[in-house]
């Protein structure tokens, strides 16, 4: 049993003040690239999770790897819904999306075991009910099960699909490291205090850039992406303002910090300009990795 889940870029992120619990509503625009991680689960007495590619070595795949929570989660919902699963799985990961990228790599692993073990273990739950397990596990997870482009409101994890035209081509770059989601957030709230600038608690979608999507016009699309957590990642690590610069001296449609950072994805108009803006971007800058994949990829379902 083999199934692909991608990871993510945000085209536009929204953030709103922190709530009680510390966490952000935000208004932000998913849009699943080709990168994808390779999820593979066969029938075994006991969990066992193992991972490869670039970065799983440091990862622990104990119960905080979200490979192991989902898996646990779906086996305990397995029994509530009276379809209780005898024995477990032995999963395979093997990661494309890099680690703390503000891909959602993680969360793409969580929903790929979700629709891997459905299908293994024949529990037939539908969307909607993969759907409730994965908000559980992170607000990023309910999105890799979706794939496309969607607009997530609340906390990121409500999710309505997006029209978005046109053909998707994305240099990601990789500078290097990874960045801490809950730092980065935290930063964006001392920030936006320090500047005295009102937050809204929910803020509204970007619905100029809804429109510009449902027109397939790139060039637009480009230049209204945006990120509310940019300034806060800038701080952490400042290759990432240069990096940004580079790409739009060089022709991109637009650049900007996928999420929490640190990657930064760059829209093209096509393969070859994608390969152009590399370049640009080699020349000038050293970065652990790029990629050139396209966009709008399917969510979470089995290959094999
Ligand atoms: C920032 C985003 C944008 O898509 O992506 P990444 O950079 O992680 O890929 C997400 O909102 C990340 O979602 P995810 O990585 O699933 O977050 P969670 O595990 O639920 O939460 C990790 C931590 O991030 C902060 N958090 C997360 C989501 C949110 N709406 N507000 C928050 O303040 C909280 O401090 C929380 O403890
Ligand atoms: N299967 C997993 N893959 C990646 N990270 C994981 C996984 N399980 C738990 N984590 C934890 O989540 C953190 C960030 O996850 P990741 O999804 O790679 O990045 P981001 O949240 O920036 O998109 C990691 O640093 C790690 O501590």
């Amino acid at each position: 049993m083999t199934v692909h889940a991608p990871g993510k870029i945000n085209l536009s992120l929204r953030c709103g003040r922190a709530d009680e619990r510390g966490y952000h509503r935000l208004a932000t625009v998913f849009h699943a690239v080709d990168l994808v991680e390779t999820i593979t689960a066969e029938r075994a007495d006991d969990l066992t999770v193992t991972m490869s590619g670039a970065g799983s070595e440091h990862l622990p795949v104990d119960g905080t790897n979200l490979v192991v929570r989902a898996a646990r989660a779906i086996h305990e919902r397995a029994a509530v819904l009276g379809r209780p699963v005898g024995g477990s799985a032995r999963i395979h990961v093997d990661k494309q999306v890099p680690v703390a990228g503000g891909m959602g790599g993680g969360s793409a692993d969580a929903a790929g075991t979700l629709v891997a073990l459905n299908r293994l273990w024949g529990l037939e739950l539908g969307l909607h009910e993969l759907t409730v397990l994965a908000r559980d596990l992170g607000a990023d997870v309910a999105f890799p099960l979706l794939g496309r482009t969607a607009l997530g409101t609340e906390y990121g994890d409500v999710l309505e699909a997006v029209p978005a035209a046109g053909s998707w081509h994305w240099l990601l770059i990789e500078p290097g490291g990874g960045l801490s989601t809950p730092g980065i957030f935290r930063r964006f709230d001392e920030l936006t205090a320090a500047a005295g600038r009102p937050v809204p608690e929910q803020p509204d979608a970007d619905s100029a850039l809804l429109t510009a999507l449902a027109d397939g016009d790139l060039h637009r699309v480009g230049a209204l992406m945006d990120n509310d957590l940019q300034a806060a990642a800038f701080d952490a690590d400042p290759r990432l303002r240069a990096l940004i610069a580079t790409a739009r001296t060089a022709g991109a449609l637009g650049a900007v910090v996928s999420g929490s950072g640190p990657t930064i994805a760059v829209l093209a108009v096509s393969g070859e300009h994608a390969a152009q803006l590399e370049q640009a971007i080699l020349a000038d800058h050293d970065v652990a990795r790029t990629h050139r994949v396209g966009g709008g990829a399917a969510g979470a379902h089995v290959t094999a």
